[in-house]
């Protein structure tokens, strides 16, 4: 059965730890086996960082730039070397490539959202391997994934993927850092994220990846949550992806969450940055979670955040817990004159005829 899978594969996996150069083998590998899966009939895209990393090799730096100027200037540097080693390797096995550059504004507007969408989709169609890395060069901070484990569980939910492997330089995930802890414990299968809050995750990563561990469980969360079975598994040994599909228990891997979203709740759940928080009475949560009601502006208690009508804005109970997200149909400033009032209080409270609803059941996406 043709299947929808997102590979991505950090810098520590593409690159050897010591000298910062192209880990070819590896590469080529993952290139043999990606091209495999999409002569299967499968969809493959490919979420590669390496951009900085690569550049800083060409340009003989030792270390990471930490200034935003330079990390892009870079990021340029590396992106371009990086395509070529791709298309040098994907050529020679007659299976052709595109690059895909996103920022995270790209996902947040409705229609660039559906443009990437629809650019995936001929892709796929052409039986092609789009590449994605974020557009580093042009990304600014307010306006990025920052790290490309959250990138790919955005874009396996654009994609609406069947699959999401996150391919680094551990074997799987741990109760702690392996590196640091030998005691750590490894953890096979995840049925619902709740169960890692006793896992430690260390710092941020190794010398050339952005996230380590952190951003590897968030993609998680967001890929399960848009029905993306999730793996994290080892970079160097690509050949362990056909094993893994065909039912071998390899690396951490993710249970996805029953939830049928269609591409408007996907966008609203994963393209959207939310800009703000509304908390809600008990009544409300249950209208909302249990009952797949609209928000009404008699259940909120408190607002948050300095938003306005229009935008994304999460929902939460009273002690902070994120139960839904959504499209808000009044800015901060009007919720506050109207928050705990009825709906019909409306018109005469704020001078003028409002929505009758907060959110909108159909702008409305539970968590
Ligand atoms: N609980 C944990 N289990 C496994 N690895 C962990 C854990 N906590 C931290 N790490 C570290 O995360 C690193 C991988 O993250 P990172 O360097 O960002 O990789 P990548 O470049 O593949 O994104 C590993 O080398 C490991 O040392
Ligand atoms: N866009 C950056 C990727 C940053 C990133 O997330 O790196 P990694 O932790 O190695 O996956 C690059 O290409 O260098």
């Amino acid at each position: 059965m043709s299947q929808t899978i997102v590979v991505k594969i950090g810098t520590s996996s593409l690159t050897t730890p010591d000298s910062g150069m192209l880990a070819l083998s590896t590469i080529a590998s993952l290139v043999e086996v990606l091209s495999q899966l999409r002569a299967q009939g499968n969809q493959v895209v490919l979420v590669s960082s390496g951009a900085v990393g690569v550049g800083c090799a060409r340009l003989g730096l030792v270390e990471r730039p930490k200034s935003m100027a330079k990390k892009q200037a870079v990021a340029a540097v590396g992106q371009g070397r990086l395509m070529r080693i791709y298309d040098d390797f994907f050529t020679a096995l007659q299976q052709p490539i595109a690059q895909v550059l996103l920022t995270r504004g790209d996902l947040i507007q409705r229609n660039r959202y559906i443009n990437v969408l629809h650019t995936f989709q001929e892709l796929l169609k052409l039986d092609v391997i789009p590449i994605v890395n974020e557009n580093d060069t042009v990304s600014v901070d307010e306006l990025k994934f920052g790290d490309n484990d959250t990138l790919s569980a955005l874009v396996a939910s654009v994609v609406d993927a069947d699959w999401l492997f996150l391919l680094t330089d551990v074997d799987r995930l741990y109760s702690a850092d392996p590196r640091s802890n030998p005691n750590a414990q490894p953890i096979t299968i995840v049925k619902n994220l709740d169960e890692l809050a006793e896992v430690q995750t260390g710092s941020s990563g190794t010398q050339w990846g952005t996230g380590g561990m952190v951003t590897k469980i968030q993609a998680a969360r967001i890929a399960t949550g848009a029905g993306v079975r999730t793996v994290i598994t080892q970079g160097r040994t690509p050949q362990n992806l056909s094993k893994i599909l065909s039912g071998e228990l390899i690396g951490t891997q993710f249970e996805p969450q029953p939830r049928p979203f269609n591409a408007r709740q996907r966008w609203i759940a994963h393209g959207l940055v939310p800009t703000g928080q509304i908390y809600l009475d008990e009544g409300a949560v249950r209208a909302i979670r249990s009952s797949g009601r609209s928000l009404l502006a008699a259940g909120i208690v408190q607002i948050e955040g300095a938003f306005e009508s229009q935008e994304a804005v999460k929902l939460c109970d009273r002690t902070g817990q994120e139960i839904a997200r959504g499209i808000v149909n009044y800015s901060h400033d009007e919720l506050e004159k109207i928050r705990g009032r009825q709906s019909d209080e409306i018109p005469e409270i704020l001078g003028y005829a409002g929505e009758e609803t907060v959110v909108h059941r159909d702008n409305l996406v539970l968590s």
